[in-house]
C-alpha cells in the first residue's frame, strides 16, 4: 500500500460563522473522513495531519476570558496546542474508525500526540505571523487594538483581521519513529496536529514546550519527506490553486512543475499566511524526493487522486 500524507486545514473544518459549534466541526470531520476513506479504496494508507488555527485561538481566548473574569488559571499557548491535538484528533479518529467499519475495511485509526522541535532562537518568535482564532471586522479590530495593545493583528488574506502568534519553522518530528512504524504496520495515523506541539531542546537534552503555533503545512511536508510518503495532499477550502485568485481573470492551475510554481510565487499569486505556505510546503516535499503534491478541497480528494481535479505539482525534471 502507498502512503499518502493528507493535511486537513483548520479553516476547512469550520464551514462558516453560523456553524461554529463542536458538533458542526464533527460534521465537517465526518464529511472529510468519507473522502479520505475513498483514498483507501484507491490503494493509499492515509497519514492524517490537521491544522488548528481557528481552534487554538478559540481555546486560548476562552482561557484568557476565564482568567480575566477571575477565578481560573492562565493556560499557556503550548497547552492549547496540545488540547487541539486531543480534541481534533479524537474527532478524526472516531470518524475514520466509523467510516472504516461501515466500509468493512480491516483498518484502525490511531492518534499520536506529536511534539515538533523548533529552534529557540528562530526569528519567528519576535515576528508573530500565524493567524489564530476569530476573524474580526474593521470596527472590532479597532476596539481590540485599544483593549489588547499586546496583540498583533493582521488582515488575513482579505477575509478579516486576526490575531497572530509566533510560528517557528519545524525542524524535527520527535515521535517520527512511532508514526512511521504505525503507518507501515497499516494503521491510519493521525499526527502532527496543529503543526505539532512546539518544543525546544535544552543544553541537557531535555525537551520543553514553547508558546507558538507551527504551520501545519510545513510540518506535514517534513513528515511526508521523513516517512518517504508517495503523495502529499493538502486539503483546504478551495478545489484548486488559482492565478489571480478572486479577480475576474482568475485561472485554475491543474498540472504544474515546481519551477512554474516558484515563478508564480515570485509574481505574488498566493496570499501569505493562507495559500503561500501550502505551495511552499508542497515545493519542499518535491525538492526532497517527493514525487507529487496535490492541493484541493475535502470533497475533491478522490477525484484529485485520480487526476480529474485539484492542483498537481510535480518535481522539476
Ligand atoms: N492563489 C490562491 N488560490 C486559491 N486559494 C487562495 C489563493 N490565495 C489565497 N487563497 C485562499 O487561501 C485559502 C486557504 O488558506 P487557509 O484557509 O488559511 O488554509 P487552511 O485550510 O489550512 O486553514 C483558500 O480557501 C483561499 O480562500
Ligand atoms: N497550525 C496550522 O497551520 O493551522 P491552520 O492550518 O488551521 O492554519
Amino acid at each position: 500500500m502507498k502512503l499518502a500524507v493528507i493535511a486537513i486545514g483548520g479553516n476547512s473544518l469550520i464551514r462558516d460563522k453560523s456553524h461554529m459549534e463542536v458538533s458542526d466541526q464533527y460534521e465537517a470531520v465526518c464529511e472529510t473522513a468519507k473522502h479520505i476513506a475513498e483514498l483507501v479504496e484507491r490503494g493509499y494508507n492515509p497519514v492524517i495531519t490537521h491544522g488548528n488555527g481557528p481552534q487554538v485561538g478559540f481555546i486560548l481566548r476562552r482561557a484568557e476570558i476565564a482568567y480575566e473574569m477571575g477565578g481560573l488559571h492562565r493556560v499557556p499557548l503550548v497547552s492549547c496546542d496540545a488540547d487541539t491535538q486531543g480534541a481534533i484528533g479524537y474527532q478524526i479518529q472516531q470518524a475514520m474508525d466509523n467510516e472504516f467499519a461501515q466500509r468493512g475495511f480491516d483498518l484502525r485509526a490511531a492518534t499520536v500526540v506529536t511534539q515538533v522541535l523548533v529552534a529557540g532562537d528562530d526569528p519567528a518568535f519576535t515576528k508573530p505571523s500565524k493567524p489564530i482564532g476569530t476573524f474580526y471586522n474593521e470596527e472590532q479590530a479597532e476596539r481590540i487594538r485599544v483593549e489588547h495593545p499586546d496583540w498583533t493583528l493582521i488582515n488575513d488574506a482579505g477575509r478579516g483581521y486576526r490575531r497572530v502568534v509566533p510560528s517557528p519553522y519545524p525542524l524535527e518530528i520527535i515521535e517520527l519513529g512511532i508514526v512511521d512504524r504505525l503507518a507501515r504496520d497499516g494503521y491510519c495515523v493521525i499526527c502532527a496536529g496543529g503543526g505539532g506541539i512546539p518544543v525546544v531542546k535544552g543544553s541537557d537534552g531535555r525537551l520543553g514546550g514553547v508558546d507558538a503555533v507551527i504551520d501545519k503545512d510545513f510540518a506535514s511536508s517534513l513528515l511526508a519527506v521523513k516517512i518517504r510518503a508517495d503523495l502529499l495532499v493538502i486539503s483546504t477550502g478551495v478545489p484548486m490553486v488559482y492565478l489571480n485568485f478572486g479577480k475576474p481573470e482568475q485561472k485554475a492551475l491543474d498540472r504544474v512543475s515546481a519551477a512554474e510554481m516558484r515563478r508564480y510565487i515570485g509574481e505574488h499569486h498566493f496570499a501569505p499566511g493562507s495559500m503561500l505556505p501550502k505551495v511552499e510546503a508542497a515545493l519542499r516535499f518535491l525538492e526532497q524526493g517527493g514525487k507529487e503534491a496535490i492541493i484541493t478541497n475535502p470533497e475533491s480528494l478522490a477525484e484529485a487522486v485520480e487526476g480529474k481535479t485539484g492542483t498537481h505539482i510535480y518535481p522539476d525534471t
